[in-house]
């Protein structure tokens, strides 16, 4: 592609050079990725400064640069106002407009996305359309799955991702869209057609000032929603027993179609009953009627039935579809995930690694425990210092013994976050801190008894744990089966 032709999405630009005769074979916002004839972007990051890296993307063969600070280069310099605002326009342009084309549904909020993600993925596919999914646990087209570092992607490699999506006949596409990526624009130019809202509850303090901010960042997609001017319907789903309802209600221009439980809703869940092995419920939409079956255990898990049936409502999926796919759903990998090997009590490996997560999660756990609940926990470094106690706190709340532990401690010192975690607990509470999580498990595992249930929370499906700048191998579940084995 012609740079001029590409650097048309962008509204004003300066130039030190004649760029006319310049053809783009890519764009790269990594030096270290970039191959010739790119166009190298140099992105601000929390880390370092990507204009601190041109002169190692001109050695790779970059055709321009674009800037949005002084730099010198052999190469022509393209100046904006906002490098990271103009890597997202520049991929929707690169990548001719995917989203316009592919029907795209966003997830947002504190907790659930992962699972509303993979609810309206099987709702889909049971109507026989080809689902796209993008999110935490990985990116997955059809029934290939590919890895990726961030619950949602960078802005160029989510372009990219939806054109390979388009070219291998994706008829939905499905993500999850953090407060990171809507505050740094990584979803810019994205053609959403439905944007869901599961909850808000505290997380991500490290990041964003206040909840009010965290609460204003999760806004931004709603706001977003309809920006293409495409013509066509798009609806916001939205949480109405969420106190944040009104507020993102009020952030849209497009249609708002709302679920609940205890508030009046458009999408409602009644007469419910929550068993150990799974959940019955009356589901009431705008077009029927009817009660599912669900293997999905916890009240939580209605309500992410509920948005996700909501979204799919929208998109004109029949209801019996719906009805069958939320019955097929056997659950989300890493979340609420039994580790079975025959013993005579129960371990669950879960990903709850907020306060209202774990406190949703244990209050499940209690409500089914036959006899004690354990819990192994412990909060992620470098992350949200603020819910450390909390999470202590809400452990102890329900367990009969709670286990407080490593989950990834990153770059802090894996005691001190501890220490967060434990510093405001009364002495005589029953808790132990052992920092190594293997050794936290299987202490668990060797103490419990007939009828207790174990939860494992903070990691669910992550088959790795991280300490300093190193991921080593670790996969609770596969931990937990271990000491099961080796005790019985
Ligand atoms: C805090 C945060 O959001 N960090 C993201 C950010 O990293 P960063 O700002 O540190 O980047 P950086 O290393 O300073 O690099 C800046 C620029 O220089 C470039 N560079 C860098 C080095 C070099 O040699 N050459 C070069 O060109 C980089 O490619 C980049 O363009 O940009 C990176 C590239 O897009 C992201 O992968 C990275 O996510 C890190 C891994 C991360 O942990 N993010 C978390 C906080 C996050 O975003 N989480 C949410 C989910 C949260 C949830 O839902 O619970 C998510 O969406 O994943
Ligand atoms: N609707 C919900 N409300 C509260 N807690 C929930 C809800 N759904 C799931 N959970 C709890 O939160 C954990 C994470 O769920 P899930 O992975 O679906 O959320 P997520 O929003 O994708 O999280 P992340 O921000 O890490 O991507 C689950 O393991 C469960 O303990
Ligand atoms: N997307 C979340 C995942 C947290 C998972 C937990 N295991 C941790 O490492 O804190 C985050 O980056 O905050
Ligand atoms: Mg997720």
């Amino acid at each position: 592609m012609k740079l001029i032709d590409l650097l048309g999405c962008i509204p004003f630009y300066e130039t030190n050079d004649d760029i006319a005769h310049i053809e783009v074979s890519g764009i790269e916002m990594d030096s270290r990725k970039v191959e010739s004839g790119n166009l190298f972007v140099c992105i601000k990051g929390f880390t370092v400064d990507g204009h601190d890296y041109v002169e190692q993307a001109v050695q790779n063969g970059a055709s321009a640069v674009i800037v949005d600070q002084e730099v010198h280069s052999s190469v022509p310099i393209i100046k904006v106002a906002n490098t990271s605002r103009a890597l997202s326009m520049l991929g929707v342009k690169y990548y001719n407009n995917p989203t316009v084309k592919l029907p795209l549904i966003g997830i947002t909020g504190t907790n659930g996305k992962t699972t509303v993600t993979y609810l309206l993925e099987t709702i889909f596919n049971e109507y026989k359309k080809k689902t796209g999914v993008i999110g935490t646990i990985h990116m997955k087209i059809g029934n290939e799955t590919y890895p990726v570092a961030n619950t949602t992607p960078d802005a160029l490699l989510l372009q990219k991702s939806f054109k390979k999506m388009l070219d291998q006949d994706v008829d939905q596409a499905i993500m999850e869209v953090s407060s990171h990526a809507l505050v740094q624009g990584r979803v810019y130019g994205c053609d959403y057609d439905i944007a869901v809202f599961t909850n808000l509850s505290q997380d991500h303090l490290d990041y964003h000032k206040d909840i009010d901010d965290y609460l204003r960042a999760k806004s931004l997609l709603f706001a977003q929603l309809g920006n293409s001017y495409s013509g066509e319907d798009k609806y916001a789903v939205i949480n109405e027993d969420d106190a944040s309802s009104t507020l993102l209600k009020e952030s849209t221009a497009q249609h708002v179609i709302t679920y609940g439980i205890e508030n009046s809703a458009q999408v409602m869940a009644s007469n419910i009953k929550l068993g150990a092995a799974g959940t019955t419920f009356q589901l009431t939409t705008p077009v029927g009627e009817l009660t599912i079956q669900s293997k999905l255990i916890g009240m939580f898990n209605v309500y992410n039935m509920l948005a996700a049936s909501a979204a799919a409502i929208v998109s004109d999926i029949p209801i019996a579809h719906i009805k069958t796919a939320l019955e097929k759903m056997e659950g989300v990998n890493g979340r609420f995930e039994p580790v079975n090997e025959g013993q005579s009590f129960a371990v669950i490996v879960d990903y709850a690694h907020t306060p209202d997560s774990l406190d949703n999660v244990l209050q499940t756990v209690k409500e089914f425990a036959e006899n004690r609940v354990f819990v192994v926990v412990g909060c992620g470094g470098d992350r949200d210092r603020t819910k450390r106690p909390l999470m202590a706190e809400i452990a102890l709340k329900y367990a009969d013994h709670a286990i407080f532990t490593s989950d990834n401690p990153r770059t802090e010192d894996p005691q001190e976050i501890l220490d967060d975690m434990t510093n405001g607990l009364h002495a005589n509470e029953d808790y132990q801190v052992i920092v190594d999580r293997r050794l936290a498990i299987q202490y668990a595992v060797e103490h419990a008894k007939a009828g207790d249930v174990i939860l494992i929370a903070g990691k669910g499906h992550e088959t790795y744990q991280q300490i300093g700048n190193v991921k080593y191998d670790f996969d609770d579940r596969e931990i937990a089966r271990q000491a099961i084995l080796a005790k019985e």
